[in-house]
């Protein structure tokens, strides 16, 4: 038997917390997920949600899949009645999946508990629904609801739905860790212990793992070298609470760490892409620091890795990022050191190798003004400015200068709130006054900035200030605080790029991130790109 990568993004992954997929949404993560070449994709549970009953209805027609099979998910007969004459089961059969997987309560106490049945008709229930659907040609997998509490606490009762469901015809029993509390070494151990005491391969068996001890990953992990071949994740590990098993973790590990062909030949590199295509779908913003596919997933900071990085990138990085489809960055903050900057410059086209002075010069440069308040980390256009500045050859002119600024702030009777700056510069040797309004200081500053260059310099006018953070440092309130901001400007062409100001005055921190703006993307390496 082959691996079987079952993904529940679309049925347990929607019940995370602040997930609410439209019908449209869900066929558009079935193709992504699809084109990521999972086995299997759970698309909801027709009958229970009027949405996944339409999802299943549409996805007949519109969801032609090239990797994946289609599984609608649904529970077992009700307790006393015919599973002939169960509403779920029928709402599941009408989904017409080639495979359905059922959820079944596999711990005694909750089968007297919360179905408030016996063990016996719990048993007969398993039976009757996987014996209904096989018989209708569906292929079945039976998830066991807390499996492992359920197998600790009574393990003859628990093993006996398993052996059930086999003898009923299911292809795969899945193990879930419902409450999310296994450690890897426990589900080993209990996988072991099962597969003697039921007498089936443990192929036949799934595990599926909730993430409250924060291992559902490696939980999943240990399952797979214990034997089983069908486990279930969800795309960014999202799922009920703290989530599932991360799909993109638990694949890359079992491929790229134990060498087992998960997925087919050309999808690991699709990972990164399909991670934030889904986050993105799901309206949730992709985690920078997800194991694989988080942007910071090989970011170095530490000077210490940069100048090992800068002999072979293998020495600090667990895998090549561009297997899973990301990339290696080297972050400039006051933990850099002389192979951090260089390796930086170098990822933004400059030299500083051949520069050895430059090179002590920024590294200094940095240190000192990050210990003031400034933070290169996500300015890469005015950390490029800076090197520039310090490179021979290279041409540092700003656009302008400046003579003097003003800007005010009038709050009218009428209660409106008018900003209007004023700005002299000299451009190209010519003096030039601009005034204009804004719906803040730094907005009319901005303005007036424009409107003094904009005969100079034409190509202002497809600038746009996208973004615009403030962070004040060294405490929230007193004249100590130090303000510093960072502006994120967009060109029109797709390209963008971020500076950073920092001072006492957080109209001053504005102006310099936005000269840095300006500047750099009037320089001339910017206008050849563009
Ligand atoms: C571990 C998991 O995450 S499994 C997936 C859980 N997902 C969901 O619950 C999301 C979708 N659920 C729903 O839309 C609704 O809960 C429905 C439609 C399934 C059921 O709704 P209702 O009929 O109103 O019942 P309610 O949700 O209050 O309770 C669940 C019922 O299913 C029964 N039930 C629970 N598990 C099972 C099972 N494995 N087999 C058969 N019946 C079960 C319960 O005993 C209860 O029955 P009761 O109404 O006779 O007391
Ligand atoms: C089936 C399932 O989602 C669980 O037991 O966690």
């Amino acid at each position: 038997m082959t691996f079987q990568v079952y993904d529940t993004t679309l049925r347990d992954g929607a019940q995370r917390e602040g997930i609410s997929y439209s019908v449209v949404d869900k066929l558009a993560v079935a193709r992504l997920l699809d084109e990521f070449g999972v086995g299997f994709i759970e698309g909801g549970w027709p009958g229970a949600m009027p949405k996944d009953t339409e999802f299943f209805a549409r996805a007949r027609s519109e969801l032609p899949l090239k990797h994946a099979v289609l599984v609608a998910f649904g529970a077992t007969r009700k307790a006393g009645i015919a599973v002939a004459d169960d509403r779920q089961v029928r709402a599941l059969l009408d989904a017409e999946t080639p495979a359905v997987c059922l959820v079944a309560k596999s711990d005694i106490r909750h089968v007297e508990r919360a179905l408030r049945t016996s063990g016996a008709e719990n048993l007969a229930m398993v039976h009757d629904t996987v014996a209904h659907f096989v018989a209708e040609g569906r292929r079945v997998f039976l998830d066991c609801e807390h499996f492992f509490d359920g197998y600790r606490h009574d393990p003859a009762y628990t093993a006996s739905v398993v052996s059930t469901a086999i003898e009923a015809g299911a292809e795969v029993v899945v193990m879930c860790d419902t409450n999310g509390g296994m450690l890897p070494s426990r589900v080993t151990a209990a996988i072991g212990e099962l597969v003697e005491r039921v007498g089936v391969g443990p192929e036949r068996l799934g595990i599926h793992c909730q993430n409250d001890t924060s291992c559902a990953v490696a939980n999943t992990v240990a399952a797979v070298e214990a034997g089983v071949k069908h486990f279930q994740c969800t795309a960014n590990g999202y799922g009920e609470r703290p989530g599932n098993a991360d799909l993109f973790a638990v694949v890359a590990n079992l491929q790229l760490k134990l060498g087992l062909p998960v997925l087919p030949d050309g999808c690991l590199e699709q990972m990164v892409r399909v991670s934030h295509a889904i986050a993105e779908i799901a309206n949730i913003a992709p985690d920078t620091h997800q194991a694989y596919v988080g942007a910071a997933a090989f970011a170095h900071k530490a000077g210490l890795h940069a100048s090992a990085i800068k002999v072979d990138p293998v020495l600090y990085n667990h895998i090549e990022p561009s297997i899973v489809g990301n990339d290696m960055r080297i972050l400039v903050t006051e933990m850099a050191g002389r192979a951090s900057i260089e390796l930086k410059s170098r990822e933004l086209g400059l030299d500083l190798a051949g520069h050895p002075e430059a090179l002590s010069e920024v590294t200094r440069r940095v240190k000192d003004m990050e210990a003031h308040g400034w933070s290169f980390e996500a300015a890469d256009a005015s950390f490029e400015l800076l090197v520039r500045s310090e490179l021979p050859g290279e041409s540092t002119a700003r656009p302008f200068a400046l003579e003097s600024y003003r800007v005010q702030v009038e709050h009218r009777e009428d209660g409106a709130v008018v900003s209007e700056a004023t700005v002299k510069v000299r451009v190209r040797g010519e003096r030039v006054i601009a005034t204009a309004e804004g719906n803040g200081p730094v907005n009319a500053l901005d303005e007036a900035l424009r409107v003094a260059l904009r005969r100079h310099y034409p190509a202002l006018a497809h600038f746009e200030l996208a973004d615009y953070k403030v962070r004040i440092l060294e405490g929230s309130h007193g004249s100590g605080a130090i303000t510093r901001v960072l502006v994120e400007t967009v060109d029109g062409s797709g390209r963008d790029w971020t500076t950073v100001g920092v001072h006492e005055n957080v109209v001053e921190a504005s102006w310099h991130a936005l000269v840095d703006a300006l500047t750099y993307g009037l320089s001339p390496a910017q206008i050849a790109a563009r």
